[in-house]
């Protein structure tokens, strides 16, 4: 059996946390010996593939490993509702409609969010009412009985009114405690990219800061899908963070996407561990090289995965390169695109349950 992620280090590797990736894929399509991930240290991974490829299906392996793991804790950002499934045993997961403390994004971040220049006037009104302000009902008010000019507090309003009807802001129910007491999905179907973007930007930074002031005994393992979209909006600079310095208070960010060349460079540098699914694109295969050593024998194009659920697994801690089948789900695979044909004769399809609400109330 091979640990990926875990190198030259000595020890009683039997006590270390791992959780079962796959198996080597053999010439005839056998199975061939386990491969496992290392849980015990934090890492930074990217899983990538072109549509339908695995990569979600892969997220919810990695998510069930961590689930069975001790002393990690699964934190799942949700854009397509293809994760609800990870409530079922053995994961029983809490899925929750997500709700973000407005104080959880600085003011200049506030700015960005609803499309304000800093520099305007209505700009500054919401930089100062996020300065000012805990809640976004507090800021809204600021705002209405702010000393300036009635267009500047009629346009900051107006922005500060579509925030609130994302439906995403409130109280504390994102608490790093609360997030990491279950492994947790948060369900965000149905947002739109900025809302998702607040929520991952929330989450990825108070889970960083919960880590540095030493207030949570789990290490937190935060795992996206679509990552692209989220390293081009508000939810960038906080991953970014985890990115470069997540590992030091421990934790983990594994980002997947189907557009691996539309990530950030510090993504691909600061990875230690890539789980490359089917890819066709050319620009994605450099962006993969660009950042990947070596001791890569042949290049991405010769060697990527044919089949669905087959990966190149690349790992900088033991400087190797594994070709894997990804173990099957122990839950069932929720991002299957319906068809047609499976449709039942009133129209419906079969759904997992509506997701649980978690808010604590004091919100906006
Ligand atoms: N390890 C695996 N074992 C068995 N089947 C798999 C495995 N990985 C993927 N599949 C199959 O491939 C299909 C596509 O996988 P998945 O939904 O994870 O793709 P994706 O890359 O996330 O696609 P998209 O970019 O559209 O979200 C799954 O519905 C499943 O049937």
């Amino acid at each position: 059996m091979v640990v990926i992620g875990r190198g030259g280090e000595t020890g009683d590797g039997e006590n270390r946390p791992a959780g079962l990736l796959g198996h080597y894929r053999a010439r005839d399509g056998s199975h061939g010996a386990r491969v496992e991930l290392d849980l015990d240290r934090p890492h930074v991974g990217l899983v990538v593939g072109k549509r339908g490829s695995g990569k979600s299906y892969t997220l919810g392996v990695l998510a069930e490993a961590l689930t069975g793991a001790d002393g990690v804790a699964p934190v799942v950002v949700d854009p397509m509702g293809a994760f609800r499934t990870l409530e079922r045993p053995p994961v029983s997961a809490r899925v929750v409609e997500p709700r973000v403390a407005a104080d959880a994004l600085a003011p200049r971040e506030w700015c960005r969010l609803v499309g304000l220049d800093p520099k305007s006037g209505p700009g500054s009104l919401v930089w100062r009412a996020a300065a000012e302000q805990e809640t976004l009902a507090g800021m809204q008010e600021y705002v209405d009985d702010a000393d300036a000019a009635t267009a500047t507090c009629r346009a900051a309003a107006n922005h500060l009114r579509t925030a609130a009807q994302w439906r995403v802001f409130g109280g504390d129910a994102l608490a790093p405690r609360h997030l990491t007491e279950r492994p947790t999905v948060l369900d965000c179907a149905g947002l739109g990219r900025a809302p998702t973007n607040t929520v991952v930007a929330a989450v990825a930074e108070s889970l960083y800061r919960a880590r540095v002031a030493g207030a949570l005994d789990v290490l937190p393992w935060l795992l996206v899908d679509e990552a692209h979209v989220l390293f081009d909006g508000v939810a960038a600079p906080s991953l970014r963070q985890l990115l470069t310095r997540g590992r030091q208070p421990g934790v983990s960010l594994v980002a997947a996407t189907q557009r691996p060349s539309a990530l950030p460079d510090v993504a691909h540098s600061q990875a230690d561990l890539l789980v490359a699914h089917r890819l066709t694109n050319r620009a994605d295969w450099e962006a993969l090289a660009a950042a990947r050593p070596a001791y890569m024998d042949g290049t991405f194009a010769e060697r990527t995965p044919s089949e669905p659920g087959e990966a190149l697994v690349v790992d900088d801690a033991t400087e190797s390169v594994h070709a894997l089948a990804v173990h099957e789900r122990e839950t069932p695979h929720g991002g299957e695109s319906p068809r047609a044909s499976e449709l039942n004769r009133h129209g419906g399809d079969e759904r997992a349950g509506e997701p649980e609400c978690i808010t604590d109330g004091g919100g906006d």
